[in-house]
């Protein structure tokens, strides 16, 4: 079941174009990474998919309607949640301000939210500082903190716009288990940079620049080729596919890639 349809979207800012024809599927409990440059448009996609940007050529339906019908049914982490971390917030607090909407927290919250709040925090493993300081928490916690909240309001999808940026390596692979454990359950949709990370765990990804280009990644052995023993994808194989021409990270010179291509047979 389909549960975004993108078809033949074209958006402007004034007369910018910044998407054209963009045709996207997006299936129950895909794991799908948003990759490109930077100004390729990644977030104003995310936006249309948000109802936050007005679809103006083509359309976008979540779940079978127009975004704005269906805003309960994804949950949002957006870049660089910059909360700031003097103000003498606790985790739980942030937590519940996911319940968006329906709640007036002047007032205060009831018991059926904080517990759901808590089952959030314990959904991403955060459940004992819940009454700590969000100012005190890693850059990784935190993260998983912002994503506990995305949870609150029970989300079938889940977005995430880089959610891993300025977080060690160890706090980026939590992360990202922590996705594949929520993948299970809901799609999960990530504009990343980090290739390399992310193609361990998407089963599809959409290079965006402009125009989408899309890969069903699902059988990475089939896909790409994995070096020596180490299970570890080669951008350059992504890169290839997409039809860029750079890669950051391995050398074509050096590593022992089979001829370019040869994904292409064994698709
Ligand atoms: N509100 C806006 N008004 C006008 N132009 C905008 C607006 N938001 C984005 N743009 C422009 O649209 C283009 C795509 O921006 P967008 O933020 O979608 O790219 P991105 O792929 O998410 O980039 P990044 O990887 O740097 O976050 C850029 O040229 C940007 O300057």
């Amino acid at each position: 079941m389909n549960v975004i349809e993108i078809r033949n979207l074209t958006f402007a800012y004034d007369k910018d174009i910044v998407l054209e024809n963009v045709n996207l599927d997006v299936e129950e409990k895909d794991f799908l990474a948003i990759i490109g440059p930077n100004g390729g448009g990644k977030s104003t996609l995310l936006k249309l998919i948000l109802g936050v940007n007005k679809v103006q050529k083509g359309s976008i339906k979540v779940f079978g309607e127009a975004p704005h019908k269906n805003l309960s049914s994804i949950g949002y982490v957006p870049q660089n949640t910059n909360i700031n971390t003097d103000f003498p917030i606790k985790v739980i607090e942030v937590v519940l301000m996911g319940h968006v909407g329906e709640k007036r927290p002047l007032f205060g919250y009831g018991k059926d939210e904080i517990a759901c709040a808590m089952g959030a925090l314990s959904q991403v493993g955060m459940q004992h500082y819940a009454q700590n300081k969000i100012g005190s928490l890693s850059g990784g916690q935190r993260q998983r903190v912002m994503i506990a909240r995305a949870l609150c309001a029970h989300p079938r999808i889940l977005i995430l716009d880089e959610p891993t940026a300025s977080i060690d390596t160890k706090g980026q692979k939590e992360i990202y288990e922590l996705l594949r454990l929520l993948n299970k359950e809901i799609t999960v949709i990530v504009v990343s940079h980090d290739i390399s990370v992310i193609l361990e765990y998407a089963n599809k990804a959409a290079h965006v620049n402009r125009t989408l280009s899309f890969h069903d990644i699902s059988d990475k052995k089939k896909t790409f080729h994995t070096h020596g023993d180490q299970d570890h994808f080669c951008e350059i194989e992504l890169l290839e596919m997409l039809g860029a021409d750079s890669c950051n990270t391995c050398n074509p010179d050096t590593d022992p890639l089979e001829p370019a291509g040869k994904w292409r047979e064994a698709k």
